[in-house]
């Protein structure tokens, strides 16, 4: 079983950051929200603060990442994967689209419009409701 965690960054208007995944990657083009696979023996929150910092140059304290929701899929070599996000209103410093080709700020209803990959279509409902 693969799991990834990710985050709902959620600013002082309520939009939600989305990072546009880099050519040559699985999904390449896609809009996705930041984070990323476990490492072997990694918490789920440990690897989204590294995810985070390496991602996007952010700090982030544990006690700031709340469970939000999940969704569960077949991952693009046919393992199952489980996608843990998070949402997360408070972090230092400023997003920087370091690995990703860009950053864009949306509201949760403005993701709809957005490709994001398969796994990610029911958790856009499910933000609606919780940011
Ligand atoms: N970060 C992130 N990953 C997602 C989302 N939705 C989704 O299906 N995924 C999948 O979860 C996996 C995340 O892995 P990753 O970001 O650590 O690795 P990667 O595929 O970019 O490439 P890599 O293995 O070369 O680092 C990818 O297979 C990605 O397609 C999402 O909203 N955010």
């Amino acid at each position: 079983m693969l799991i990834v965690t990710a985050a709902a960054m959620v600013d002082a208007d309520g939009r939600v950051l989305v990072q546009q995944r880099p050519e040559g990657k699985a999904f390449a083009g896609f809009w996705e929200f930041p984070g990323g696979k476990l490492e072997p023996g990694e918490t789920p929150e440990a690897a989204l603060i590294r995810e985070l910092s390496e991602e996007l140059g952010i700090d982030v304290e544990r006690a700031c990442l709340a469970p939000a929701c999940f969704a569960s899929d077949v991952a693009g070599d046919g393992r199952p994967m489980l996608l843990l996000l998070y949402v997360l209103r408070k972090w230092r410093g400023v997003p920087k689209p370091i690995e990703a080709t860009a950053l864009r700020w949306l509201r949760p209803v403005e993701l709809h419009r957005i490709t994001m990959p398969p796994a990610d279509k029911p958790l856009i409902g499910l933000l609606e409701a919780l940011v």
